[in-house]
């Protein structure tokens, strides 16, 4: 068995010249220790496990790691009795908060027989900008390993009159816990930063299974912008403002002791823009949508470890929530607004959860309740003011005497955005057949 340490750029860090990430990864299955692994694989594609960030003493994460090693031991030896185990070494010697995501994260790797994986620490906390425990617990112990033959780095620590050896780029060290081989490697390489370079590049879709295994992340190329949004233009003020209060509202939130959130309840017909006001929310932001199954979810722990794996500044979307509530029953329900309203809603930042429905009377009243939805938007059928958003999009168009007759006929018809948007790509290169035909279908539209 091998563990990595890998030392590498960030670029999402803004901290100093080279902030940098850890990986701890094996390099061997779990279960089959004594094989030979492939000297091939790059353990940086496995199952990837960020480490929940750091609130506890140093000494506590190093506790960690040795129960880590243990527990990994331990599975490898018998495979049938690691839930007890788990628990039992969990108890000993991992912080509370974190056994359970600790235990997951095993049970996850014992399922997944042919299992490398990779724990990443950041050397910086997302959130608070400060300096992470655990990674400098790591990187001081690593100081204590390191060969003393070689010319390396000396970091002195400013305030604490210490010195801190840290390892050469590209250097490996052999270290033993416990009768178990283990390799910490530094470098500089980085498939993770060209990764993260394509993350920047565009607005991000992630579908989250129950496993909350990543299970697909598709780069979604929608440009809508609430230039383009075809909204009354007051609604779209409101929903603006309402999140640059929320972007900006990191010390009034915790000014008034509440978790930095927003719900937002999308309701509306099939085509009135719901998912295009989500990806132009994520636009506007710059925040990842996150597209969660919850289908699978039977414990409060596996939702707490979805809920708790979303990273800051995500937005998690429940699409058409009356008919998830029936695919994922009653108690999933109460547990998702038992993790958003309490204790544990304080765990992460920045975060948004969207929920849409296409029957606002569809939604289970407790969803609705005071204080749980802080925004609650009405997409609506097109009106003249969006239809004229949308001439101009799609025709380039900002008037035109065909204009008033479109605008009786949508006081008189509910046509949605998406209907009328589609008439006028029809014949985009003639602007008046354009209008002609989508008169045409909404004349039409009026005798049914
Ligand atoms: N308000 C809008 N402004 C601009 N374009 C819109 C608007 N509503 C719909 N469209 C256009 O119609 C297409 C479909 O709309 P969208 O998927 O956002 O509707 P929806 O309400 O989410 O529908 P569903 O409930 O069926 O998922 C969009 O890709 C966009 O081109």
């Amino acid at each position: 068995m091998a563990f990595f340490y890998m030392k590498m750029m960030n670029s999402e860090c803004t901290h100093g010249s080279n902030p940098s990430r850890l990986f701890l990864g094996t390099s061997t299955p779990l279960n089959s220790l004594g094989s030979n692994p492939n000297p091939n694989r790059s353990p940086i594609n496995k199952n990837r496990v960020q480490i929940p960030h750091a609130s506890h003493r140093a000494s506590s994460y190093v506790a960690s790691f040795a129960a880590f090693a243990m527990l990994t031991r331990s599975v490898a030896n018998d495979v049938l009795t690691v839930g007890k185990e788990l628990r039992t070494l969990a108890d000993e010697f991992i912080p509370r908060e974190y056994q359970d995501y600790y235990i997951h994260e095993m049970k996850k790797i014992i399922r997944n027989k042919d299992s490398e994986f990779i724990i990443v620490i950041d050397e910086y906390q997302a959130q608070s900008n400060t300096t992470d425990e655990m990674y400098q617990a790591v990187e001081t112990y690593l100081g204590t390993k390191v060969n003393e033959s070689c010319i390396r780095k000396v970091n002195v620590c400013k305030n604490k009159e210490t010195l801190a050896i840290t390892m050469n780029e590209d250097e490996e060290i052999i270290d033993e816990y416990d009768g178990i081989q283990v390799k910490w490697r530094s470098t500089t390489k980085t498939e993770r930063s060209d990764e993260i370079k394509a993350e920047e590049s565009g607005l991000k879709l992630h579908m989250i299974d129950a496993d909350y295994h990543e299970s697909k992340t598709v780069i979604i190329d929608n440009p809508m912008t609430f230039k383009t949004l075809a909204i009354e233009p007051e609604l779209k003020k409101m929903i603006m403002e309402d999140l640059n209060n929320f972007k900006d509202g990191k010390e009034y939130y915790r000014r008034i002791g509440k978790a930095w959130k927003r719900g937002y309840l999308v309701y509306g017909s099939s085509g009135t823009g719901k998912s295009s006001l989500i990806a132009c929310m994520a636009n506007y932001l710059n925040y990842n949508i996150y597209d969660i199954d919850l289908t699978d979810v039977d414990s409060d722990s596996q939702l707490k470890n979805i809920l708790l794996e979303m990273p800051s500044k995500s937005i998690l979307v429940f699409e058409d929530f009356d008919q998830l509530k029936n695919q994922i029953g009653e108690k999933t329900c109460s547990r998702l607004f038992n993790f958003m309203d309490g204790i544990w809603s304080c765990c992460g930042e920045e975060r948004i959860f969207i929920f849409t429905t296409k029957s606002i009377n569809a939604l289970d009243p407790t969803l609705l309740r005071p204080g749980r939805m802080d925004m609650h938007i009405h997409m609506s059928y097109c009106t003249f003011s969006a239809f004229k958003q949308l001439a101009f999009n799609y025709l380039e168009l900002e008037d035109h005497r065909l204009f008033k007759r479109v605008e009786e006929l949508l006081q008189s018809v509910n046509a949605t955005p998406a209907e009328v948007a589609g008439e006028l790509m029809k014949y985009k290169k003639d602007v008046t057949m354009s209008l002609e035909k989508l008169i045409a279908y909404l004349e039409k539209k009026t005798r049914l």
